[in-house]
């Protein structure tokens, strides 16, 4: 497929999907949220797990907050990310309490570069929770379309050991037709919405 075509089929089906995922109302977003997380604690209780990256949601995002905190109530290591705009990569920083975050790129709370230091380039978590606007049930997701995760995921891959990529979204950003896709996008391992985690077979 050409390049100018992914890009465009990508951005329209962008504007369509952010438009659903808001009309979602927060009752049910609370909920479905809620659920998830408690999903993703029973399966990380039953694999044994040291690090997670994580994410902070912004917009209407499904929020994983009940799942860090439980991270941490664990002490499971909770990693979440910076985004470097000049060259769309990330950071990863060890987070312990909401109050070493503030609001950074994107209007997303980021790690505070005061409040706590970023881990060595080439740290693997084991497992990685991915935001998103779709997904499919191969492992195909759809982003924003910064490509931070996509890049992320190349040089996590030249370290050799890859963790385990879990998409996390409602029920409704999951298209029965596969996601558009490029070569470069991220394939995940698994899936995580309200109504379970799925692992996705190769
Ligand atoms: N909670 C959360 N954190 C995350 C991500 C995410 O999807 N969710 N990211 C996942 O990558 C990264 C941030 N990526 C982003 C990329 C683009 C836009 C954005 O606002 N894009 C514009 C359109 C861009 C354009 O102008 O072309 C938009 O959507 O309006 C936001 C975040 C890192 N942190
Ligand atoms: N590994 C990579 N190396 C260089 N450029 C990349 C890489 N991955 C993606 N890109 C570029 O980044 C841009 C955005 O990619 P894409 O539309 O797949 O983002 P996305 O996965 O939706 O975004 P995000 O991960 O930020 O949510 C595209 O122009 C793409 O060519």
């Amino acid at each position: 497929m050409p390049m100018e075509y992914a890009g465009h089929d990508k951005s329209a089906s962008r504007t369509k999907l952010s438009g659903l995922r808001n009309g979602l109302s927060e009752a049910l977003r609370n909920e479905w949220s809620s659920l998830s997380c408690r999903h993703l604690a029973q399966w990380l209780d039953a694999h044994s797990c040291r690090t997670v990256m994580a994410y902070v949601s912004f917009r209407s995002e499904l929020n994983i907050n009940e799942f860090i905190e439980w991270c941490w109530k664990k002490n499971i290591e909770v990693l979440l990310p910076r985004c470097v705009k000049a060259d769309h990569s990330m950071t990863l920083h060890s987070i312990t309490g909401w109050e070493q975050l503030t609001a950074g790129s994107y209007g997303i709370m980021e790690p505070d570069l005061e409040r706590s230091s970023a881990k060595p380039v080439g740290t693997v978590p084991d497992v990685v929770i991915v935001p998103g606007l779709a997904f499919d049930r191969r492992g195909g997701r759809l982003g924003y379309g910064g490509g931070y995760y996509d890049r992320f995921a190349e040089a996590m891959l030249a370290t050799g050991t890859p963790p385990l990529w879990i998409g996390a979204g409602y029920e409704a950003q999951v298209l029965e037709a596969p996601v558009p896709s490029d070569s470069h996008d991220l394939q995940l391992d698994g899936l995580v919405t309200e109504r379970g985690l799925m692992i996705i077979g190769q």
